[in-house]
């Protein structure tokens, strides 16, 4: 089945909308963005996260510590690098990784074989490094090394597009920002019809 992660939450109201739902994993932006969280914002929201439901921090070109700084203040599970990390750092940092990588050509698709961490495949940033809402060339992703192995799939995913996504690119994760919110902000229905997407997507594909 296809996992689904809702990204740059900051609102109660959107993380119990996101887990009523059924998201797999729910991600706080701690990098410069206008969706970024404080500690203490991040704390409270995740008091609202059942264990089964994977906290991801995202950061961009973090120093280690200030990582583990955080990842002792706020229960999160997963480290998603969004910068220029190098694969020793992120060996270095040692948690639990999935690595972004912006996509303009195949090269782009390639550099994941580097890292060991899970790759999520993003469209390359406009004004922060993501969250920008458009998406890519979708036909990069489709190569048999690509597809053996477990990915995320990001970059300008909503409710009318994610069944052809998961259709034609078979991520085993979906991961969506810009496509759940009205006038950059968070939305609670299109949270739900976002999980209801790829849950229904899933059921036909699986009948
Ligand atoms: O969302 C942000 O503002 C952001 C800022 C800086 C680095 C990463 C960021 N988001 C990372 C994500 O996981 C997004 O969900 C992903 O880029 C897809 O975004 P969208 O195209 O808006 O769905």
């Amino acid at each position: 089945m296809t996992k689904v992660k809702i990204c740059g939450l900051s609102e109660v109201r959107h993380v119990k909308a996101a887990v009523e739902a059924g998201a797999d994993a729910i991600g706080f932006v701690f990098a410069p963005s206008r969706r970024q969280v404080t500690i203490e914002q991040a704390k409270e929201l995740a008091a609202y996260i059942p264990e089964s439901v994977l906290k991801v921090g995202v950061f961009v070109n973090e120093t280690a510590a200030e990582i583990h700084k955080i990842f002792e203040a706020v229960p999160l599970d997963v480290v998603q690098f969004h910068g220029d990390e190098t694969p020793e750092f992120i060996q270095q940092v040692g948690l639990p990784s999935i690595k972004a990588f912006s996509i303009r050509n195949i090269d782009d698709v390639q550099a994941a074989s580097d890292y060991k961490a899970t790759p999520l495949f993003d469209a390359p940033g406009i004004e922060y490094q993501g969250g920008s809402g458009q998406t890519f060339n979708w036909n990069l992703l489709m190569g048999e090394d690509i597809q053996k192995q477990p990915f995320i799939l990001a970059g300008g995913l909503d409710t009318h597009n994610v069944a052809e996504a998961i259709e034609r690119v078979k991520p085993t994760m979906v991961d969506v920002s810009s496509g759940v919110e009205i006038e950059k902000r968070k939305d609670e229905e299109l949270i739900r019809a976002f999980v209801r997407a790829v849950k229904s997507k899933d059921e036909e594909r699986y009948a």
